[in-house]
């Protein structure tokens, strides 16, 4: 076996730049407990913001972590930080070389294979002649001839079984295929499909494609990170798989998750996939049926609680810091309610966390509710919400939705909020209940008598605007949409929950008993419905319009922290992109096709206001954001390799 140079392989076009990635020798010259701030975190209980001297301080963490990086003179980030770490710890404590295998070893290397599409000349200089049929191919050959054979494919659990095997087999054709597609495969490789596949994934399970870390990890934790094979990780999405989508505890087997989410870190952000890490916390599952399963592949005991949880979890972030250091960014993702909202409060001012659940969910609601309101008229504070579900997704729209209304008419949160009510699974949340509340929905007990039903609540509260995050599908039944209807020219009804089995109405039922009249938006895809001779076109109310980007935003600037206002300039940003063109359709969210436009837009944004808080610690600003995003997205278009 012939080693090539890592230099030919390892130059992605990451996101580097001005802003090299620390090096373990210069994280050595962090302090080695990054502060923990003063007081609150960035979002409390009650909604409200980095106060001004928790800001202050995180600024001092962010001049920290620039007096390292402005130490470092690296030409080229990510290929220096390679040499560097294989150079120093790294090499000394791992098992692997850098090397790059050629021939048969290169065919079965899915970051540099590239198939037939190895050139003549590539074939000879990498000991390949022979072992490819004689034909030299495109990738955009490669991607008609993989399109035809995913159509081939009828059942969706097929196309995602072969999609997760073009990414063990050839990584750039797989994100070119997905990113030259990404309307027709996004509901192979994520919602509603990657559901299925989490439930089954005992039994599909072929390689693993995440980090594994249970209760028997515990106390080598720093030790698991070190066995993954990638060293410069910008993004991890970990899920303990308490509540993956709305179908429940699914336990380990929830890795599907993570690794979907990151797939789309890359494909719509333009995040390396080399920097994308997915992780699944392996804490036992209450699953009875997974319990049972011979195929379930996670610990077969019951979920670890209270203390024991927490001391894993504490671990994992403290580890996930001390490896990667300050700037990588962890999203929780799919965690039950109970540890969603402590999770965020715990870590929120000591690292870079991003509940996509709570924040990203609600960010991607709101910018829908704003493109929205240019169909139906008024403006935020002149409507009314009424949400079935007040876990992480209803409460957290609920208070980016305060929030924003807020700041719009410089009314008190407290006011704001009076316009939001929400539905939990025993009624309307209303000031009689508020002794037994859990901590997050005590902001939404309001004065009112109890309501049980919520046809009952659409008709006592009259809302303008109906959100199901209830995780509980077929909850707007047909009196709920009619009792809308009739209170609105234009009801907005968005039903949030995930997969399409937990859809709170379809398309067809929300513009049917409507009749023609919603404005609708769903989490999981519904394909267009014909109507009284009319087409309507659902938009897609999914938090992935928002986190790629938001994510590229935190990791191109640097930023060491997530403050509410990055998420109303990821929601802006995203509302923004709505065409007059979209909205002669009666749409409210700009199509997918765009994603990547949307994204670099979004992470433009997102930085523009790091650097405004003083959150960002890639110094100096660019100058155009827009196009530095562009330039830091990774491009899967093959190298050649000379
Ligand atoms: O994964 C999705 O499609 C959206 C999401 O975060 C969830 O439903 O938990
Ligand atoms: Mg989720």
């Amino acid at each position: 076996m012939i080693s090539i140079s890592r230099c030919c392989f390892l130059n992605n076009v990451g996101i580097s730049g001005s802003c090299s990635p620390i090096t373990y020798k210069q994280r050595r010259l962090l302090p080695t407990s990054v502060r923990v701030l003063a007081s609150g975190p960035n979002r409390d209980r009650n909604g409200s913001l980095l106060t001004e001297s928790t800001l202050k301080e995180t600024r001092q963490d962010v001049a920290s972590v620039h007096q390292v990086d402005s130490k470092t003179t690296v030409s080229d980030g990510v290929h220096d930080v390679y040499e560097e770490d294989a150079a120093t710890e790294e090499q000394l404590v791992t098992p692997w070389t850098y090397s790059v295998a050629s021939g048969y070893s290169l065919l079965r290397d899915p970051h540099h294979n590239k198939g037939l599409a190895f050139n003549e000349k590539e074939r000879d200089a990498h000991y390949l002649r022979g072992l490819l049929p004689p034909t030299v191919i495109s990738q955009e050959l490669q991607v008609k001839k993989l399109m035809h054979m995913l159509r081939g494919y009828q059942v969706p659990l097929q196309k995602y079984m072969a999609m997760m095997d073009f990414q063990e087999t050839n990584e750039r054709l797989f994100y070119k295929l997905l990113i030259d597609n990404v309307e027709e495969l996004l509901p192979v490789v994520y919602t509603p499909t990657v559901g299925e596949a989490c439930q089954k994934y005992g039994s599909i399970f072929l390689r693993p494609q995440g980090l594994f870390i249970s209760l028997k990890e515990k106390g080598k934790i720093l030790e698991v990170l070190r066995n993954w094979p990638e060293k410069n990780i910008q993004v991890i999405v970990v899920t303990d798989g308490e509540r993956i989508l709305g179908l429940g505890d699914l336990g380990c087997q929830g890795m599907g998750i993570p690794i979907g989410k990151l797939s789309l870190y890359t494909a719509l952000g333009g995040v390396r996939p080399s920097a994308c890490l997915p992780i699944t916390i392996d804490v036992g599952t209450n699953n009875e049926w997974l319990l049972n399963d011979e195929f379930y592949i996670g610990l077969r005991q019951r979920r670890a609680t209270g203390q024991e949880y927490a001391e894993l979890l504490h671990e994992f972030m403290t580890a996930v810091k001390k490896n990667y250091g300050e700037k990588v960014l962890i999203q929780f993702e799919d965690f039950a309610n109970h540890n969603a909202f402590d999770l965020l409060e715990k870590y929120g001012t000591t690292h870079l966390v991003f509940n996509d659940d709570i924040q990203g969910t609600a960010s991607v609601v709101l910018a829908g509710v704003v493109a929205a309101l240019k169909l139906v008229g008024g403006n935020l504070a002149d409507h009314k919400f009424l949400f079935l579900g007040a876990g992480e997704a209803g409460t957290g729209i609920a208070g980016l939705i305060a929030l924003e209304i807020s700041k719009q008419t410089n009314m008190p949160l407290e006011e704001a909020r009076k316009r939001i009510w929400l539905v939990d699974s025993k009624g309307l949340i209303v000031k009689s209940r508020l002794e037994s509340l859990q901590h997050f929905k005590k902001p939404w007990a309001h004065d009112h008598e109890p309501i049980k039903e919520l046809v009952d609540a659409v008709n006592g509260i009259k809302p303008t605007v109906l959100i199901g995050t209830s995780g509980v599908g077929r909850t707007f039944t047909k009196e709920v949409v009619e009792a809308m209807a009739a209170l609105n020219k234009k009801p907005v009804i968005f039903a949030l929950s995930n997969p399409t089995s937990q859809s709170e109405c379809t398309a067809e039922e929300a513009y049917t008993w409507s009749k023609g009249r919603a404005i609708f938006a769903s989490g999981s895809p519904f394909d267009p419905v014909e109507y009284d001779g009319k087409v309507f076109v659902p938009g897609q109310a999914n938090n992935a319009y928002i986190f790629p980007g938001f994510g590229l935003g935190l990791i191109m600037s640097g930023t060491i922290r997530v403050h509410d206002d990055m998420l109303l300039a990821a929601s802006e940003a995203l509302a923004a992109q709505v065409t007059q063109e979209n909205f002669d359709k009666g749409l409210i969210y700009p199509p997918f096709k765009n994603i990547r436009k949307i994204s670099a837009q979004i992470a433009a944004k997102v930085a523009a206001k790091a650097y405004d808080l003083g959150l960002a610690t890639c110094l100096p600003q660019p100058k155009d954001l827009v196009k530095h995003a562009e330039k830091c997205m990774y491009n899967p278009a093959y190298r050649s390799y000379r």
